[in-house]
């Protein structure tokens, strides 16, 4: 028998908790994910939506290897072919596996951006790797020399950009990208994203932006509650979602201001 195409990255069975002191001395055990599943090809687009705290960002962090030392992550997490243990992931990240975070405070304060753009490039290329990356996130190269409270938010996304953009990347985790920003960075971190993908990287792209997600993915896997209830093709999110399997994606959908179902629907309950 063929053997089926391996993915880019299989996570499956995914739990994460955490182990919580309450009332002083008294230990429990949260649990934001349990069970989850998501798959990403080469060049495939990948769109993780749902809630806020719907486990999202942790599903990232335990692919990055990034979780906090609390955490305790059972499961298991393949990328192409091989078991992502600590060390590779270690190996991997800022690398291969790059990762947009969600929040500008990933940047650390004390170090000038244009250094943290140069973090993973070869030395003797690292500055005009820089440059260039400067110079195609509209960032001047004089903005180097600054410290990331010394920049816009909007700068500090281009900056955050500028240090995913590797050579050899094979999967992009960006979390968040385009909170906040005007529309036309938008499109251009949308395209950005896309380039990745033309260019063989699998993507994983966090969003509660679920247009933009639905303009440039191949698929969307819904989380919710820190499971993965559906992941279905970009096609499946069509007129009313009757091809969407379950009413938690088909509400999402049909939630988007242009579906405007929602008064329909009162209508003809009415
Ligand atoms: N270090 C931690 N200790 C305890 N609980 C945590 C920790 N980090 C996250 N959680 C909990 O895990 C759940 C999922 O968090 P996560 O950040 O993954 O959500 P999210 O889907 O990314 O949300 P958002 O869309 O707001 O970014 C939340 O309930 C959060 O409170
Ligand atoms: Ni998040």
């Amino acid at each position: 028998m063929l053997k089926a195409a391996q993915p880019l990255l299989k996570v499956e069975n995914l739990s994460i908790g955490f182990s919580q002191y309450f009332r002083g001395t008294q230990k429990r055990l949260i649990q934001p994910i349990a069970n989850l599943h998501v798959d990403i090809a080469e060049g495939e687009i990948v769109a993780v939506v749902g809630a806020s705290g719907s486990g999202k960002s942790l599903l990232a962090h335990a692919v990055l290897g990034i979780l906090p030392t609390n955490a305790i992550c059972s499961g298991s997490i393949m990328y192409r072919g091989e078991e992502l243990t600590k060390r590779r992931k270690e190996e991997l990240r800022g690398r291969e596996i790059s990762f947009i975070p969600q929040s500008v405070n990933y940047l650390d304060p004390l170090m000038p951006v244009g250094k943290q753009v140069q973090i993973g490039l070869a030395k003797q290329k690292a500055q005009e790797r820089q440059n260039m990356l400067f110079a195609h996130y509209g960032l001047k190269e004089s903005d180097g020399k600054l410290y990331p409270h010394e920049l816009s938010g909007g700068m500090l996304r281009r900056v955050l950009f500028a240090t995913s953009v590797r050579e050899g990347v094979k999967l992009v985790i960006a979390d968040e990208p385009t909170p906040g920003i005007h529309p036309q960075a938008l499109a251009e971190i949308l395209k950005q994203l896309q380039q990745f993908a033309r260019e063989g990287a699998g993507v994983m792209l966090i969003t509660h932006d679920i247009m933009s997600a639905l303009e440039i993915a191949d698929r969307v896997a819904v989380i919710k509650d820190g499971q993965t209830i559906e992941i279905s093709p970009v096609s499946a999110f069509s007129g009313t979602g009757e091809q969407l399997q379950t009413d938690y994606a088909r509400k999402l959908w049909r939630a988007l201001p242009q579906n405007d179902f929602a008064c329909q629907e009162l209508r003809w309950e009415a």
